[in-house]
């Protein structure tokens, strides 16, 4: 069953994540009508398309906080649709959101040492009978959330706390917790919204560095000067659908795409 789907979609060893004829409807609506597409590994594979084209509720779907109506995930060639959030996480999928959400009062190194699943300390019995462990793994997590924060460049204010942080900085402490889980794919949800643009180029670098070291991303973004520098390739949505998929500049330039948009404004 599973290699017909694949064979069907033209999956190669290189799909990360397969949607096959994947529907979401809320009521009579359907905000994911039928989308089929293979998404490659090692790549950054932007999603555009205009308001209400349902990319969000595409990364609902993939991440699990949303069951899809009918249709198929596939993560690696292993079916995730329907999955709860934390199963689709510890299966290697990470996701940041457009107005990231971090715990105001906690320190910014606190909000990153939260991110990783079934840590040793959260069961009392284990805390109680192996507390040796629980304190090893506990420096482990800590020094992993160091790193990331090191890496996104916010290490110098690991003690603050968060609610100190400004948009672009609680995006880059997003991506630094979603790092520390170690996923191969990442879904960053308009990583450039609300950010300013000396924080754009850090966001654009440290998602190109993650890149190059061997994560997928797949990026909704309406900033098309960063979907054109940072994704190749670029799906276009529209009413739920697939309505393109190329480089940015070829998609951009396509017919279809422009009437999609300016439809939009009307
Ligand atoms: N929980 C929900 N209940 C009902 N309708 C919903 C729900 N979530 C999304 N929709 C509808 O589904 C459609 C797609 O919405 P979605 O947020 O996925 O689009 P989008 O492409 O992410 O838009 P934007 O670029 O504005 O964020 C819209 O018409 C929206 O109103």
């Amino acid at each position: 069953m599973r290699h017909e789907v694949a064979a069907l979609l033209g999956v190669t060893m290189h799909t990360m994540l397969a949607l096959n004829r994947l529907v979401k409807a809320f009521g009579g609506h359907r905000a994911v009508d039928g989308l089929t597409c293979a998404i490659p590994a090692g790549r950054i594979t932007g999603v555009i398309g205009p308001n209400g084209a349902g990319k969000t509720t595409l990364f609902n779907l993939v991440a699990g906080a949303m069951k899809p109506t009918s249709g198929e995930i596939l993560f690696e060639g292993r079916p995730i649709g329907g999955r709860r959030a934390d199963q689709v996480f510890r299966a290697g999928i990470g996701r940041t959101f457009q107005i990231p959400r971090p715990f105001p009062a906690m320190t910014v190194l606190e909000n990153v040492m939260l991110a990783p699943p079934a840590q040793a300390g959260e069961s009392f019995w284990r805390n109680w009978l192996r507390p040796g462990q629980v304190r090893a793994q506990e420096r482990a997590v800590r020094e992993q959330a160091l790193h990331w924060l090191d890496f996104v460049g916010l290490a110098g204010l690991a003690q603050q706390p968060a609610r100190v942080l400004s948009g672009g900085q609680r995006k880059l402490l997003e991506l630094a917790r979603v790092m520390v889980a170690q996923p191969r794919l990442v879904l960053l949800d308009e990583p450039g919204a609300g950010v300013n643009p000396a924080l754009l180029d850090v966001i654009v670098d440290r998602i190109a560095a993650l890149h190059r070291q061997g994560t997928s991303f797949l990026v909704i973004e309406h900033n098309m000067d960063l979907v054109a520098s940072l994704c190749d390739p670029v799906l276009v949505m529209a009413q739920g659908r697939l309505l393109a998929q190329g480089r940015a500049g070829e998609v951009l330039r396509d017919a279809r795409v422009v009437e999609a948009y300016l439809g939009e404004g009307a």
